[in-house]
């Protein structure tokens, strides 16, 4: 089963970041979107990282128009007809996950694998709402998708071995380090990252310390690159709060409870550095 023409659903953060490592690697990618002007915002993105490379001299002005040239503009699910493979990066959403496969399993080829960027919702749930669950699975990207090596790659229950070598064949290419996790909620990067930053929110709703400190904290303490407050701003506070959700709901335990401030945040619009306001203001 060789990969070639690629279909990424979805051209926010992380469907515009897979679609840039997809084309630099090669493969031809549909880039789809909704709304023309989300597509567009995404494109952006895309180009401004491909324009940083020529400037640091890894990459030349024709290399860079050549992965651009691999990327086309979709509005339209029917472009799925002729693609290997589909990797879906919508919003963090069971309903809306399901209402896609299920269009795509009418639309792709037969042999099209569908794959999910799920940051925590079950595989095998997603699979069951097509009429080929074998060829469902997870392939979980890390955000800055062009700088972060890591993809979990997640089988869902019916997943065959031919497609999961097939999209462990394929994330070697794309010059990432795949690493295989079975289906549970929140799987493994989340269920460990996303409390972590969960417990970070309840230390400011509890006022323990400032936003400030609780990230010079977990920086300066512990190294991380990012505090937890900032990284929750980084990811999108909406999708944190799906991700807790799903965490506190398939597991059952009380430890995973979302905290209350933040789903205010939520609530307010505040989700973090793409709505210009979470914990931080951004210009
Ligand atoms: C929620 C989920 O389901 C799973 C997840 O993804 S959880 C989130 C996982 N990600 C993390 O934890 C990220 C933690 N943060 C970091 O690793 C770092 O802060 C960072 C890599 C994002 C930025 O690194 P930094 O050293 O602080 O800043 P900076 O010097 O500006 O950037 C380093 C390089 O990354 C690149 N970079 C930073 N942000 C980028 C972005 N959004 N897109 C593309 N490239 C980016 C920069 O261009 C720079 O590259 P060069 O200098 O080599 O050209
Ligand atoms: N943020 C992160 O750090 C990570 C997120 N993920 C997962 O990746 C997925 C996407 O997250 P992220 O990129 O951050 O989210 P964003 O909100 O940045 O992007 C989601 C994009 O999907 C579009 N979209 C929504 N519904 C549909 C649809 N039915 N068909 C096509 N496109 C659609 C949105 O369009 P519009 O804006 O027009 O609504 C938007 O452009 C989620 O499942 C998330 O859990 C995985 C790893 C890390």
């Amino acid at each position: 089963m060789e990969i070639k023409k690629v279909m990424v659903i979805g051209a926010g953060q992380m469907g515009g970041g897979i679609a840039q490592v997809c084309a630099q690697a090669g493969f031809d990618v549909k880039l789809n979107d909704i709304k023309e002007e989300s597509y567009a915002k995404g494109l952006a993105v895309i180009t401004k990282n491909l324009s940083r490379n020529v400037e640091k001299g890894r990459m030349t002005e024709d290399e860079k128009n050549a992965v651009l040239g691999r990327i086309t503009k979709s509005l339209d699910l029917q472009d799925a007809s002729d693609v290997d493979i589909i990797i879906e990066a919508a919003v963090e959403n069971m309903a809306i996950k399901k209402s896609i496969f299920t269009q795509l399993d009418g639309i792709a080829q037969e042999t099209a694998i569908l794959a999910s960027n799920t940051s925590s919702l079950s595989i095998t749930e997603i699979a069951a709402a097509t009429n080929r669950p074998e060829k469902v699975i997870g392939m979980h990207f890390m955000n800055p998708v062009p700088v972060m090596k890591l993809v979990e790659i997640i089988r869902g229950l019916a997943t065959t071995d031919e497609v999961y070598k097939a999209v462990e064949d394929m994330t070697k290419k794309l010059a990432k380090v795949p690493v295989e996790v079975n289906d549970f909620p929140g799987f493994v990067a989340n269920r460990i990252l996303m409390p972590m930053i969960n417990e970070a929110i309840y230390t400011l709703y509890e006022g323990v310390a400032t936003k400030e400190s609780i990230d010079d904290v977990m920086k300066l303490g512990m190294n991380h690159p990012m505090g937890p407050l900032q990284l929750a701003d980084f990811i999108g506070l909406d999708t944190c709060l799906y991700i807790m959700e799903t965490l506190h709901e398939g597991f059952g335990d009380s430890k995973y409870r979302p905290c209350p401030l933040l789903r205010k945040y939520v609530n307010a619009g505040w989700l973090g550095k793409k709505s210009g306001r979470g914990f931080y203001v951004y210009s």
